[in-house]
């Protein structure tokens, strides 16, 4: 054996190997979910793409007329057996092996009226070959119908036959890991080829298109291919093949596909002006031999692309798993412990939002979980904001009014010295227009954890909606319960405030031995005034101490009454009511599309894994595997720490609510620095 055998032998056990490791994964059913390297042939209605393929695997097996013969397209995958004297084929989906290759174009003329009809239509559901030859190279070639330019006449072809034929070669051509065997005939006017044309616009370098000129046999007389086939008419990276495939009549006559190839070479080598043409642009062999070499390269260059989306994939497909939860139990006693884990789930969830304390401290997620906590903290910063600072109680009184009211009160006492009353007659309507804004805050807060607890549940229950729909309704229940005797509180602390005036606030008690203000001489000379600055002043600071009061018990009555409370018994009250019911378990079935999507993704992760392993098996691309893994590891790390929590979890919120974790977290509340923390006696929460 010389060097270039050698060479020769090793390169075929290679591309074999790779070859055969493709198919594999393509029998695994990764095509499915990811784009395999593939060749597939391009080119007008009856440019010679059957013949071209036929003559590749030196066997007639495709159903062969003049007219539309290719109407589904057929994946070929051919398979070289060495001492193989007998070749055989196999259709995907069928036990049966066939050795009479006359059978196997019945089988595919059959197959193809059974799903595209027997009128001539044309659909993109491929027929799956495989064929075992000593004859064949080891290669996945895929024949697609031609680019018909007009239908048929009486035929089931639609009158867009042209734009559907092309929409389907454009589906297989514009997958940069397919290889374009783009089939032009000699006879045609090579520099306006639609199908030259087409792989162009999807393949703009040129780097997988392979150009084929059929038909060379039949160019007019004293024309020839050799300035198309240098590449002197159009420019083509991979370059153009000539080859002479048998004619109609030689298929009429029943010539072998071997004796046609014979006949070819016969042909070229006796041609006055091919034959004096360098050699690797004419016959058959030379395209076989072209088209696994550039298989190869490709298949080399997309393996390790392949095995980095392969284990992507699998990331992606555990974790869309692990969202979607394990399948719903059958018993009830798993069921119910399915429940209580979710309950769980959801109101550790909501008393985590709330406090803003999550597990994963080290990453950017506790800034943004602590707004949870932050959006009540707002309602109660900004509440009586405008009666508090600079604001006077009596602005909208003049000192006419305050005269009048003075004077209203007299009654039947002396004249010149204000009774209590017109402190009172005038401070009671600043006090009652406290308890509209602090109502609000109420209803505010109380509307914020009803839409914070619905967004959780949702999240949490999202596979059992029926159930959400339960879980939400118990917590309003619970929130408006909680709520309502909140209200009483407040109201009834506003109430006090109004209906008894007493401090015992330094500032206003000093106000006893100041009653005339010093400062202001010409209102001194006057007792009425006296009086009415004297009346402002006291209404003014007893207003503000009544709002500096209101500012900071309203805050804890809601946050403990309403807040604190519901976090305390959201838990106990959900569980009471579900055992009070007898037939809330049934609520707990899950949608169909979430039951289909989980058994699709457990197959399509059940055939990536078996595709990695495949893929890994190759030691090539085993070594290449850790380093992917830490790729993948450090972009999950990544992910963690910057546009954490996801979509999803962020949808529960506005941009300044935290998001939720669906993840267990300490049950059992901690103390804590922070306002919101933890324990009855530590954190107002
Ligand atoms: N003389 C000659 N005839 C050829 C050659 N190649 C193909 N033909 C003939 O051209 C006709 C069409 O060939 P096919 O191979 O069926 O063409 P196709 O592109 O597969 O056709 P569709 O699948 O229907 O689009 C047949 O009659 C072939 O015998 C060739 O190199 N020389």
């Amino acid at each position: 054996m010389d060097s270039s055998e050698e060479f020769a032998g090793t390169f075929y056990s290679n591309l074999r190997s790779l070859i055969t490791l493709v198919d594999h994964l393509r029998d695994a059913g990764l095509q499915k979910y990811i784009r395999l390297p593939r060749i597939v042939t391009l080119g007008l209605q009856s440019s010679g793409k059957s013949s071209v393929l036929e003559s590749i695997v030196g066997l007639n097996f495709l159903p062969r007329n003049e007219g539309v013969c290719t109407r589904r397209p057929l994946e070929l995958r051919l398979v070289h057996e060495e001492n193989q004297t007998q070749p055989w084929a196999i259709f995907e989906g069928n036990t049966t092996r066939y050795t009479e290759f006359e059978k196997v174009r019945e089988q595919i003329e059959r197959l193809t009226d059974d799903r595209a009809g027997k009128n001539k239509g044309i659909v993109d559901d491929p027929i799956i070959l495989t064929i075992h030859s000593s004859t064949c190279p080891d290669l996945t070639l895929i024949d697609l119908p031609g680019i018909t330019r007009i239908p048929i006449k009486n035929s089931d072809q639609p009158a867009d036959i042209e734009k559907i034929t092309k929409e389907m070669a454009y589906r297989y051509i514009s997958d940069p890991r397919t290889i374009i065997l783009c089939v032009i005939a000699a006879n045609t006017d090579i520099s306006t080829s639609e199908s030259l044309l087409m792989a162009n616009k999807v393949d703009k370098t040129g780097i997988r298109t392979l150009g084929v000129i059929t038909k060379i046999d039949i160019m007019d007389r004293g024309t020839n291919a050799k300035k198309v086939l240098m590449g002197q008419e159009v420019a083509l990276r991979l370059g153009f093949i000539g080859v002479k495939n048998r004619s109609q009549e030689d298929i009429n006559n029943n010539v072998r596909v071997g004796a046609a190839l014979r006949e070819e070479q016969e042909y070229f080598a006796q041609h006055p002006v091919y034959s004096t043409m360098p050699p690797g642009y004419l016959g058959t062999d030379v395209l076989t031999q072209r088209l696994t070499q550039i298989l190869f390269n490709h298949i080399k260059h997309f393996l390790p692309e392949i095995l980095k989306e392969t284990m992507y994939r699998i990331k992606e497909c555990d974790e869309r798993l692990k969202e979607l939860g394990p399948s719903t139990p059958v018993e009830p006693k798993q069921r119910t412990q399915l429940l209580w884990n979710m309950i769980t789930d959801y109101c550790e969830t909501f008393k985590n939002t709330i406090r803003g304390k999550f597990e994963r401290r080290s990453n950017s997620r506790i800034a943004k979980d602590l707004a949870g906590g932050v959006t009540i903290k707002h309602y109660f910063n900004t509440l009586l904001e405008d009666y508090s600072g600079n604001y006077n109680a009596t602005q909208d009184y003049s000192n006419e009014d305050i005269q009048r009211i003075m004077a209203q009160h007299e009654g039947d006492n002396i004249p010149g010295f204000p009774s209590v009353d017109v402190l009172l007659f005038l401070l009671q309507p600043q006090l009652e227009r406290l308890k509209s804004p602090v109502l609000d805050c109420l209803m505010d807060v109380h509307s914020y954890l009803d839409q914070l607890a619905h967004k959780i549940v949702e999240r949490v229950f999202y596979r059992f909606p029926t159930m959400a729909g339960e879980i939400g309704d118990i917590s309003s229940h619970v929130l408006v319960k909680e709520r309502e005797a909140c209200k009483s509180i407040v109201e009834n602390l506003i109430d006090a405030e109004e209906g008894y005036i007493f401090t015992n606030d330094v500032e206003y008690l000093a106000k006893r031995t100041d009653l005339i203000p010093k400062s202001d001489a010409k209102v001194a000379r006057n007792p009425e005034n006296v009086f009415v600055d004297e009346i402002r002043s006291r209404i003014d600071t007893y207003f503000r101490i009544v709002v500096r009061n209101v500012r900071d018990t309203v805050p804890k009555i809601i946050g403990y009454f309403l807040v604190r409370s519901v976090m305390d018994k959201l838990q106990m009250e959900l569980y009471e009511s579900i055992n009070r019911s007898e037939t809330i378990l049934n609520l707990l079935s899950e949608p169909a599309h979430i039951t289909t999507e989980r058994d699709n993704i457990k197959k399509q992760l059940q055939t990536l894994r078996k595709a990695e392993k495949i893929l890994k098996h190759d030691p090539n691309l085993a070594a290449q595997a850790n380093s992917i893994e830490d790729e993948i590891l450090k972009a999950a790390n990544e992910q963690a720490t910057s546009e954490e929590p996801k979509k999803k979890l962020d949808d529960l919120k506005d941009d300044t609510t935290p998001p939720p974790v669906i993840q267990k977290v300490d049950k059992q509340p901690s103390g804590g620095s922070g306002l919101f923390s933890g324990g009855k006696s530590k954190g107002l929460f």
